[in-house]
């Protein structure tokens, strides 16, 4: 091997020793406008001096525009296959559910230790480095509620019992076709702290090629697989909008690091402010608060000349 070869190959392995082993992650599908989303997350990373760049698992479907848009805005784009369920007659709660299996692909990101993923319809407002800092071997998330109609299909929603608010209405003890016990603490799927890994990767696929599918597809799927491991963490880091009205005894709006638009009609980018509970005055202001990130040309990563995203 000649010197400068020998010389290149140095400093790529220089480059890739201080590479960083940690990035936070989201997932992009199809050629609609979730693109924006991804645009929003950047910003607001970078907004709050993120230390770690964003990654960005995209199907082959995303066109080439989109993509261009996440790179200039100083994400890495990373095309992955999609993972389908097993074939099944499963009515997923959203139709487009079955696409999010695919997120599971982010396992098999091995050139990074440790990832925090994030839906791209969130938006973090304050600084969440540290979540790169809990206890490995845990999978770290934040609980669901069980209160909005897309849980219409289970019995917690039938009997108006919620993880949340346990004691609200309390789990029926003698109820004959209910279980025993209230259902596992079950974590919403939008923003979780994980460990890239082959093996974990291929236990993912080969239980996933098992496992019927159920109505939140990926997200039943994670917490089943993850049940033994899952930690969870304060709605503080992923508030699901929902807690907003379902559950406000349970949310200090001061101190909610990320936002999750998971409500009908709460995306920022399509909202119109007409369906239920969007014409809320604490629903309206955090959309607006997510524009004026989306918007701020001083937090585009040109102007930022490089800094973490
Ligand atoms: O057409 C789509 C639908 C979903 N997603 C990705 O899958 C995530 C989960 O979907 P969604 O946010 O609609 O689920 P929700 O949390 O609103 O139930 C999104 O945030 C995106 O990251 C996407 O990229 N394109
Ligand atoms: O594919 C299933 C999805 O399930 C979850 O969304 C749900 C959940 O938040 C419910 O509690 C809400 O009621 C509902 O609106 C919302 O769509 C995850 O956020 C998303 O990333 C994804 O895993």
């Amino acid at each position: 091997m000649g010197p400068a070869l020998r010389k290149q190959q140095q400093q790529q392995q220089a480059a890739e020793a201080v590479a960083p082993k940690q990035a936070y992650v989201t997932f992009l599908a199809g050629d609609g406008d979730y693109w924006k989303g991804v645009v929003g997350l950047a910003k607001g990373l970078r907004r709050v001096r993120a230390a770690y760049p964003l990654v960005v698992a995209v199907l082959p479907d995303v066109p080439e525009e989109h993509r261009r848009s996440l790179r200039d805005q100083g994400c890495v784009v990373r095309e992955v296959q999609p993972v389908y369920p097993p074939q099944s007659q499963t009515q997923f709660a959203m139709a487009y559910y079955v696409i999010n299996y695919s997120k599971l692909r982010i396992w098999e990101f091995v050139e990074y230790e440790r990832m925090v993923y994030l839906d791209a319809d969130m938006q973090v407002y304050e600084n969440i480095d540290h979540l790169f800092d809990l206890d490995k071997g845990k999978f770290h998330a934040v609980m669901d509620c069980f209160c909005e109609k897309t849980w219409s299909h289970t019995p917690q929603y039938k009997i108006g019992y919620c993880q949340q608010s346990p004691d609200r209405v309390a789990w029926p003890e003698q109820e004959l076709d209910l279980p025993p016990q209230p259902p596992p603490l079950y974590f919403n799927a939008g923003m979780f702290v994980h460990e890239p890994s082959l093996r974990t990767a291929r236990a993912l696929l080969d239980a996933l090629a098992a496992t019927p599918p159920t109505p939140f597809a990926e997200q039943d799927f994670l917490n089943l697989f993850f049940r033994d491991a899952y930690a969870p963490l304060p709605p503080t880091y992923n508030l699901v909008l929902a807690m907003l009205w379902r559950h406000p005894d349970k949310v200090a709006l001061h101190e909610v690091k990320v936002v999750h638009y998971c409500a009908a009609g709460a995306k920022p980018w399509r909202y119109t402010g007409k369906e239920p509970n969007m014409e809320r005055e604490d629903v309206r202001a955090l959309v607006a608060k997510w524009w004026d990130i989306f918007d701020d040309e001083s937090l585009d990563y040109d102007k930022q000349q490089g800094a973490a995203p």
